[in-house]
C-alpha cells in the first residue's frame, strides 16, 4: 500500500458551481430497493441507537441499523416496524444461536429489509457462512457484511452473496483495537476506503473515523455509498447513553461495542468508554449534515452526490485546520 492518508490529510478541489442555491442539491442515496435522505447511518451501537431513534430515522426517510445487543427484542422490533410500514433493519452476529434466529425469521415469514452482520474481523469463514445462511433463508433481505479493511475481503464477502460491505477496522473514536492488536485501518481509513472501493462491485459503507461533516463528502469521494457514524451521534438529547453533569455542563456516555461496559466482562476488550459533550437534538444535526452536504455537492460542481465522486483532491498532510479549532 502506498500513498496512505486519512480524512485530515485531504482537501477536495472545488469545481464551477451549476446551481443557483444549495437547496437544489440532492443528498439522497439508494441502497437496495430503498432511497434515503442522506448517505449517513448512525452506528449500530447501544449508546447510539435504540427503538425510539430507529423509528424516528425510518419515519423521516433516513437509513438506520438497529444494534444486536438485546437479541431477544429483535422479532418484536421487526414486527413493530413493519406493521407501521417502516423498514426493518437489524444486526446479527455469527454465533450458533444466530443461525437459529435466521431460521425462525424465515419460518415466521418475517423478512427484514436489511440485515447487517456485525463482527470485528469480518474477513472470516464465519461471516461467509452467515451470508450464505441468510441468503438461503431470507433471499429478499439486503445483507451488509463487515467489518473489513482490504480489497480481498470485500471481494470474498461480495462473492459469498453480501449486497454491501462495511469498511473500517479500528478507526472508531472509542476503538482501542489499533493499540491492543497493532492492526487495522486507524490513521489511514480514507486510503483503505479508496483501496477497497476499487475492488468493490457493490456498495461500500465507510465505518468509523468521521469527525466532521466534511468527512462525509470525503468518504463519498473515495468510494463510500453510505457512511456509518458513532461519535457525532453520541451527544444528542435522544442518545441512549447516560447523561451526566460536570462543572455545569452536560455530557453523554459513549462506549465501544467491544468494551467491558458492553460485554459485562473484561475479556477480549477492544473498546473504551468516554463522554462527549451534549449537543442538542438529533434533528438539528441531521438538518445541518444535509445542508453541509448540499454545500459539498455545490462545491463539487454538480447537483447530486455523484458530482462529489469525480472531484480532484490534494493531499495536505494534517494541515487543513492550521492549528484552529473546528468550533
Ligand atoms: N469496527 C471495528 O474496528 C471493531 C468493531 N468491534 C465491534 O465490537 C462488537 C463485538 O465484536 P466481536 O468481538 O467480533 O463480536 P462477538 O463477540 O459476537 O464475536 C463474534 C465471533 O467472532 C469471534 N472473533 C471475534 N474477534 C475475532 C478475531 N479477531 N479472530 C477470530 N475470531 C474472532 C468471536 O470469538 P471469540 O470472542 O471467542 O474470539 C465470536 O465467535 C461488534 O459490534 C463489532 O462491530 C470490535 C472491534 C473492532
Ligand atoms: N475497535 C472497536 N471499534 C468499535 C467498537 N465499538 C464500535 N466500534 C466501531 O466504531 C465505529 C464508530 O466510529 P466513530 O469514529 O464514528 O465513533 C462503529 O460503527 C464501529 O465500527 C469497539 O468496541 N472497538
Amino acid at each position: 500500500m502506498e500513498n496512505v492518508f486519512d480524512y485530515e490529510d485531504i482537501q477536495l478541489i472545488p469545481a464551477k458551481c451549476v446551481v443557483d442555491t444549495r437547496s437544489e442539491c440532492d443528498t439522497t442515496v439508494t441502497l437496495g430497493n430503498h432511497t434515503f435522505k442522506l448517505p449517513v447511518v448512525p452506528a449500530n451501537m447501544q449508546t447510539i441507537i435504540d427503538d425510539h431513534i430507529a423509528t424516528y430515522m425510518a419515519e423521516n426517510g433516513y437509513f438506520y441499523i438497529m444494534h444486536r445487543f438485546q437479541p431477544e427484542t429483535r422479532i418484536e422490533f421487526i414486527k413493530k416496524m413493519q406493521t407501521r410500514n417502516l423498514i426493518a433493519s437489524i444486526s446479527v452476529g455469527v454465533k450458533k444461536e444466530e443461525y437459529a434466529f435466521i431460521r425462525t425469521l424465515a419460518d415466521e415469514g418475517l423478512i427484514p429489509e436489511f440485515i447487517t452482520i456485525d463482527i470485528a474481523h469480518g474477513h472470516s469463514e464465519s461471516v461467509i457462512e452467515m451470508i450464505k445462511h441468510i441468503k438461503s433463508h431470507l433471499p429478499d433481505s439486503f445483507v451488509i457484511a463487515g467489518n473489513v479493511g482490504t480489497p480481498e475481503a470485500v471481494r470474498e464477502l461480495e462473492h459469498a452473496g453480501a449486497d454491501a460491505t462495511k469498511v473500517g477496522i479500528g478507526p472508531g473514536k472509542v476503538c482501542i483495537t489499533k493499540i491492543k492488536t497493532g492492526f487495522g485501518t486507524g490513521g489511514w481509513q480514507l486510503a483503505a476506503l479508496r483501496w477497497c472501493g476499487k475492488a468493490a462491485s457493490k456498495p461500500i459503507i465507510a465505518d468509523g473515523g468521521i469527525r466532521t461533516h466534511g468527512d462525509i463528502a470525503k468518504s463519498v469521494r473515495f468510494g463510500a455509498s453510505m457512511v456509518m457514524i458513532g461519535s457525532l451521534f453520541a451527544g444528542h438529547e435522544e442518545s441512549p447513553g447516560d447523561t451526566i453533569e460536570k462543572d455545569g455542563k452536560l455530557y453523554k456516555e459513549y462506549f465501544g461495542s467491544a468494551s467491558e461496559f458492553q460485554k459485562g466482562e473484561k475479556k477480549n476488550v477492544e473498546g473504551k468508554k468516554m463522554y462527549v459533550e451534549h449537543k442538542g437534538y438529533l434533528k438539528d444535526t441531521l438538518d445541518e449534515m444535509e445542508q453541509d452536504l448540499q454545500s459539498s455537492i455545490s462545491y463539487a460542481g454538480g447537483n447530486n452526490l455523484d458530482a462529489i465522486r469525480h472531484v480532484d483532491y490534494v493531499v495536505v498532510k494534517n494541515s487543513i485546520f492550521n492549528g484552529d479549532k473546528v468550533y
